[in-house]
């Protein structure tokens, strides 16, 4: 069953400070991720890859086309036309986004801020405590840092932070926009492998790596975009070793 479909999907940027020009990232994709997949994105850079995920999380207002989210009661959502209020409930309960950059309010402890995403999540607070020490101490988080406010942390803790935040309990669909890109080797393992736990208790995923060593480990699908547009998909090995469609996905 697919948690996600996405038909037609456009978007376009109007340039209001360059004399109004369109500048268009997406032009009509079709994908699907099915629960317990990871579908990892790949193709150049500007190819339209974190358009995509903006799209599907609504921090862009797709242009036009559908992106269906099957949530977990069975009802199916259209995030492209959803009012802005029920977008928001619905990424406390069903969307996880985890990019390089950690979104948080400056002076709030490490711990608060992922035990937050946990009670968006529903859990009552006692246990989204319980949840956060938990994922904090999987991802290598100092317990001496988890009443810190999150500004003082590394580039590679906040990431940590953000995706123990994104993952608090399961979503229903993981988006990953280049989540270990400033983790060093033995924080990269451990991200790596608790990615390929959600997937494999059947969180969907979408991803983004610029690592193609990640996406074969991880991936069970990878789409090529090209110009916005899908150009090949099908399994890691064989797209990613396809010298035809130039790939640069590892910069
Ligand atoms: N907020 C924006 N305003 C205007 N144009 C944008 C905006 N976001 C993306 N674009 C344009 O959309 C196109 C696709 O960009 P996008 O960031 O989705 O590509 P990408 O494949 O993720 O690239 P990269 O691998 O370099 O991150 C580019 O031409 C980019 O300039």
């Amino acid at each position: 069953m697919n948690v996600l479909e996405i038909r037609g999907l456009v978007k376009s940027f109007t340039l209001h400070t360059i004399d109004g020009r369109t500048v268009g990232a997406l032009h009509g994709v079709d994908l699907d991720v099915a629960a317990g997949e990871h579908v990892a994105l790949a193709g150049s850079s500007g190819a339209g890859k974190s358009s995509l995920l903006r799209c599907v999380y609504r921090t862009y207002v797709p242009t036009s086309g559908r992106v269906l989210l099957r949530t977990s009661s069975g009802a199916v959502v259209d995030l492209a036309a959803l009012p802005d209020a029920q977008v928001a409930d619905l990424r406390g309960r069903e969307l996880g986004y985890v990019s390089q950059f950690l979104r948080a309010e400056p002076r709030r402890a490490v711990l608060d801020v992922v035990a937050r995403a946990g009670v968006a999540r529903g859990m009552d607070p006692d246990a989204a405590r319980d949840a956060a020490a938990g994922a904090l101490r999987r991802l290598g988080i100092d317990e001496r840092l988890w009443a810190m406010h999150t500004t003082v942390l590394s580039g590679g803790q906040k990431q940590r932070v953000n995706l123990a935040a994104g993952t608090i309990s399961p979503p229903r669909l993981l988006l990953l926009d280049e989540p270990v890109s400033a983790l060093d080797p033995v924080n990269r393992e451990a991200v790596l492998s608790m990615i390929a736990d959600l997937t494999g208790a059947g969180v969907a995923v979408l991803s983004v790596f610029h690592d193609l060593d990640a996406i074969e480990r991880l991936a069970t699908r990878v789409v090529v975009l090209e110009g916005g547009r899908v150009a090949a998909e099908g399994a890691p090995g064989a797209v990613l070793r396809d010298s035809r469609l130039n790939l640069e996905v590892a910069r």
